[in-house]
């Protein structure tokens, strides 16, 4: 690809500068964007069409994953190709920080509700099913307007306020659905490997996924706080719905 962009990963504080992506990059992420705006739409319409055919718990929330699943992977896995393009340059993005973004939920979603029911039931799942949605119809629609010189200031805002409450939501809800997991994997010995065996080396994917569960505490205030400097940068420090002049 064709990036005419700024090279590499940069530091988030430092002021954006640079000629953007070159014409086919550019072209690219407009084609990108608007169908994962679609995609994330998809999923945002059939969980609606769910909690309104299934108002009552547990069903409004049990179900949720099984009636979004497939469109769920296939735009959720295509976010994958953000780590692809902040590590080209052609987006000015913090690779680890998008890395660890796009890893935490494709790892949620395969390594996590895929094998086990008891995830893809919980009240979790639902959770940030539907704080990623919300985030990342804003947040695709967003980049389309930018890429086109247009920056709604509406969306804009939401794209970086959102955040403040989403983010809590979504991380609460992946713990949630990864810690309901952890019976049936421990249960199933799901993923495992125990000794004697000519490896003379054991795996206990429940215990591995506790491993991702602590990772949280470390990176999940990385994500957050970048979301916050970003914030004061574009928008201002506090919580204004009024536009900077
Ligand atoms: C086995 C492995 C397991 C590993 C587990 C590790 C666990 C780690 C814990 C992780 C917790 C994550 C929890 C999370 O999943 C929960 C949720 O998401 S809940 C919902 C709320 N979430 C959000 O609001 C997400 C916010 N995060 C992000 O937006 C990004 O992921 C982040 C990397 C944090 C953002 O950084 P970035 O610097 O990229 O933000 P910007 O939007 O400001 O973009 C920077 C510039 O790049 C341009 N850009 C980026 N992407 C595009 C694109 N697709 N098309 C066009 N342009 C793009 C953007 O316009 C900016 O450009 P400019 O500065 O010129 O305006």
């Amino acid at each position: 690809m064709a990036a005419g962009g700024k090279a590499g990963p940069k530091s988030p504080s430092k002021p954006r500068a640079g000629p953007g992506p070159g014409p086919l990059a550019h072209g690219w992420l407009v084609l990108y964007n608007i169908v994962l705006t679609a995609g994330w739409i998809a999923v945002l319409y059939v969980y609606i069409v769910h909690v309104l055919n299934n108002p009552s718990p547990p069903e409004v929330y049990s179900g949720i994953y099984d009636s979004v699943e497939v469109v769920l992977k296939v735009f959720q896995s295509l976010a994958l190709l953000e780590i692809v393009h902040a590590a080209l340059g052609i987006v000015p993005s913090n690779v680890l920080l998008t890395a660890f973004q796009v890893f935490s939920r494709v790892f949620l979603l395969w390594g996590v509700a895929h094998p086990f029911k008891e995830a893809q039931t919980s009240l979790g799942m639902s959770l940030c099913i539907a704080a990623w949605t919300i985030t990342e119809i804003i947040r695709y629609s967003f980049y389309t307007f930018a890429l086109l010189k247009m920056k709604p200031y509406v969306l804009q805002w939401c794209r970086y306020t959102f955040f403040i409450v989403l983010y809590p939501i979504g991380v609460s809800g992946e713990l949630l659905a990864i810690y309901s997991a952890l019976t049936p994997a421990a249960e199933q010995k799901a993923f495992s490997l125990e000794m004697p065996n000519p490896l003379n080396f054991s795996f206990y994917y429940h215990y591995f996924l506790v491993g991702v569960m602590l990772t949280y505490i470390p990176v999940f205030p990385q994500l957050y706080f970048h979301m916050v400097r970003q914030r004061r940068k574009i928008i201002g420090g506090v919580i204004k719905v009024v536009k900077k002049e």
